[in-house]
């Protein structure tokens, strides 16, 4: 398991191993005792979640979950690519606003996870993506919060084609400046 600390520290970048033969790989792709032993951390997950976005170009988030009902994520694409989007909410740190992205897809295996206090959301880089996310707190509606993706006060650099499908949610997101639960 190899872990690449990201510009915002907390949000870590995690590409398991692969045993490759000639049927193809094998992969453990969660692993609580080695992912301690590595960044320190010991999420409890509770749920794992599962999406299919057919279009390239689809847009999911920005989402959290408020207080007392935060989320850490653990995201992995074991089918296309996306490039992942995680923006630091957490009202006292240095990186409060600021976003880090990667591309997680089938290719490279890897992972990013998310620490609670951030918002989350990616764009897909191919047709027929499939994204797996383990999270820590079950779904809470009442506390399902969204930002809009392309507040530019974010500066995120999504690829040109980046909204091409996105939900009625997603489209009338606030931006930045008119969210009122952070972290
Ligand atoms: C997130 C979620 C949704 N749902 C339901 C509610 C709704 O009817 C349907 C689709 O929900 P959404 O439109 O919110 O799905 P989606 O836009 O894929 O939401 C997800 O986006 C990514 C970026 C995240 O980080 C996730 O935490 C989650 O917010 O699924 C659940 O039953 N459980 C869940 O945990």
């Amino acid at each position: 398991m190899y872990i690449e600390r990201l510009p915002i520290p907390d949000v870590f970048l995690i590409t398991p191993r692969r045993f490759s033969d000639a049927r193809g790989f094998f992969s453990e792709t969660w692993n609580r005792r080695l992912f301690h032993e590595i960044t320190g951390l010991d999420p409890e997950f509770v749920q794992d979640n599962h999406s299919l976005s057919r279009e390239r170009g689809t847009v999911r988030g920005l989402h959290y979950q408020a207080a007392p009902q935060a989320q850490a994520k653990l995201v992995r694409v074991p089918r296309g690519a996306i490039m992942d989007v995680a923006v630091d909410l957490r009202r006292e740190s240095p990186t409060f606003g600021r976003s880090v992205w990667a591309i997680l897809g089938e290719e490279n295996g890897t992972q990013m996870y998310v620490p609670e206090g951030f918002a989350h959301g990616f764009c897909t880089l191919e047709t027929n993506t499939e994204v797996i996310y383990k999270v820590t707190s079950y779904y809470a509606p009442d506390c399902d919060r969204s930002l809009h993706w392309k507040d530019p006060v974010l500066s995120i650099p999504w690829p040109d084609f980046a909204g091409s499908i996105l939900s009625d949610k997603d489209s009338r997101a606030p931006s930045l400046a008119k969210l009122t639960d952070f972290f």
